[in-house]
């Protein structure tokens, strides 16, 4: 089993993009050859123009190529491209996944919400998804979630599959062991990064201690 490795989503917001530009770098410097070097960026904005959208991929874009993480757009295939991203993050009521890999390309990478359902999971994963996302684990307040999930689908899941999986939702240094036990094969976090009340790259050392080398 390979290790559990962190995945990144931005805050739902930016209001300045050069402050969290030097923000996000500090964060990667901080991470960078611990347990918690950062895989993937997700930028994940919401309720902005495409052009926002666009402003944030290009500013972040440079800081990823540096430390080797990768892009990925929340909801927009187009931007996901025109960024010049590694690709999309798509869920259940956004564009479909075959659409989504027309526009991208086959060397995009393509992550489907699959909620708690193994069935979405598989369909996703036959499409040929690049991984899967379980979740919400634990209460959040970045997203209204309808949807709740249990550790063991991340246990089945990675019995049976191949198929990487994320684990999303009110993940946080103090209650992501049970996922990283269960086979995640990344943790996908937001707030307790961002909001951290001693700061992002504080929060980096207590993500480190959690994700070192799976027994
Ligand atoms: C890694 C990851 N998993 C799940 C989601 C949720 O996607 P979606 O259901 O489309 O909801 P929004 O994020 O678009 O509000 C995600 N973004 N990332
Ligand atoms: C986008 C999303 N999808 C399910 S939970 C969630 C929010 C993740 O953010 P946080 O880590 O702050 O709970
Ligand atoms: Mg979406």
């Amino acid at each position: 089993m390979t290790d559990c490795q962190l995945y990144l989503i931005t805050p739902p917001a930016i209001d300045n993009l050069d402050g969290f530009a030097h923000l996000y770098a500090d964060v990667l410097t901080a991470g960078a050859d611990t347990p918690a070097q950062v895989a993937c960026l997700q930028l994940r904005l919401k309720d902005v123009t495409e052009e926002t959208i666009l402003r944030a991929a290009e500013a972040l874009l440079p800081l990823c190529r540096r430390f080797d993480v990768a892009l990925l757009i929340n909801d927009h295939p187009h931007l996901a491209r025109k960024a010049g991203a590694d690709g999309v993050h798509i869920g259940q009521s956004d564009t479909p996944y075959d659409e989504a890999r027309k526009i991208l390309g086959p060397d995009a990478s393509i992550g489907v919400t699959c909620h708690n359902s193994t069935h979405l999971a598989m369909e996703a994963g036959e499409a040929g998804a690049d991984y899967v996302a379980f979740g919400a684990f634990y209460p959040t307040e970045t997203k209204d979630v309808v949807h709740r999930a249990d550790p063991d689908i991340l246990d089945f899941w990675s019995r049976a599959t191949t198929v990487p999986c994320v684990a999303i939702g009110g993940i946080t240094p103090d209650n992501a062991a049970p996922l990283i036990e269960a086979g995640a094969d990344f943790i996908a976090v937001s707030s307790a990064l961002w909001n951290a009340s001693d700061g992002p790259v504080a929060a980096m050392g207590r993500f480190a201690a959690v994700l070192g080398p799976r027994p």
